[in-house]
């Protein structure tokens, strides 16, 4: 696969040919999903429990999205890696710098912030000292506390209206690529059609320009739950390889996500 880059991206919006990603946190991983047609690693977060076993991901530093970054940069110079930005390390313009150098530095092509209209700032800030960035809505898991549990999102009309208003800024402030996690369909479609950048969603439907998963649960091993949305592709191939080929291959056809793993 040739190397991915921001421009390649939008093309696929524009071409409505569906990106695919998943997360990965070390070298092996993210070479056999890039090797087998995954086009963007997203150093998640989610390492905090799918890795580390918390209840949430709120114990996570900026040193270990830096370290696994490390790892998954190993694994190949090709990859575009996405790497999160973990929580309260982004609450002003000057940790927001810092912390993102940082995950660049560790080799990361774009940085990950949960957030709406409060990051303008900060995300114009970085973007313009050459630090590309992904917003994330809806279900933004560094707020499961506020939230009161990890729960869908937007599913009042007025939530929905500012989902939308916080995407546009997100993209005015300078954001390329915007993940939407565990919103209505209809509200992911809303959403992907307001603003121009790429959108990937999870548990969001089929109707974002991307995908993306939590590689554990691609394969069923997640050590908490294993949300709704997802899919175990091991079960259907019974090898690692396929598994990803096949999650990338019903991505690209739209057959994943299926109306069971969507909410309305
Ligand atoms: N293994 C794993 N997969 C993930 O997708 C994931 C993580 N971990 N950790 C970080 C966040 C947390 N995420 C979660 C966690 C739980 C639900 C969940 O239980 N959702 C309910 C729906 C709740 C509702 O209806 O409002 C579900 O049944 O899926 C969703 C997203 C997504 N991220
Ligand atoms: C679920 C994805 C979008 C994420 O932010 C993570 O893995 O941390
Ligand atoms: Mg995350």
């Amino acid at each position: 696969m040739s190397k991915i880059t921001v421009s390649t991206l939008n093309k696929m919006k524009a071409e409505n040919n569906k990106i695919t990603a998943l997360t990965a946190y070390d070298a092996s991983f993210a070479k056999l999903f890039h090797d087998n047609g995954v086009e963007v690693i997203l150093v998640g977060d989610s390492l905090g429990m799918v890795l580390q076993g918390g209840d949430d991901t709120l114990g996570v530093t900026n040193q270990d999205i830096a370290y696994h970054t490390r790892c998954v940069r190993g694994g190949s110079r090709e990859l575009f890696v996405i790497a999160d930005m973990s929580f309260m390390t982004y609450s002003n313009v000057s940790d927001t710098c810092k912390n993102a150098a940082e995950l660049m530095r560790a080799g990361a092509n774009m940085v990950k912030l949960e957030g709406g209209e409060w990051l303008h700032e900060s995300i114009k800030s970085i973007t313009q000292q050459g630090i590309p960035v992904c917003g994330h809505l809806g279900l933004t898991p560094q707020s499961v506390h506020v939230f009161g549990g990890f729960k869908i999102q937007g599913r009042e009309e007025e939530k929905a209206q500012k989902m939308i208003e916080d995407a546009k800024s997100l993209e005015d402030a300078g954001a390329q690529l915007l993940v939407l996690e565990c919103i209505p369909s209809a509200l992911a479609k809303r959403i992907t059609d307001a603003v121009n950048i790429p959108t990937i969603g999870i548990g969001a439907g089929n109707v974002t320009d991307g995908q993306i998963l939590v590689m554990h649960d691609l394969v069923g091993i997640s050590a908490g739950y294993i949300p709704k949305f997802s899919k175990n592709f091991l079960l259907e191939t019974g090898n690692m390889p396929d598994a990803v080929k096949k999650y990338c291959t019903d991505v690209k056809s739209g057959a994943f996500p299926s109306a069971e793993h969507e909410f309305k």
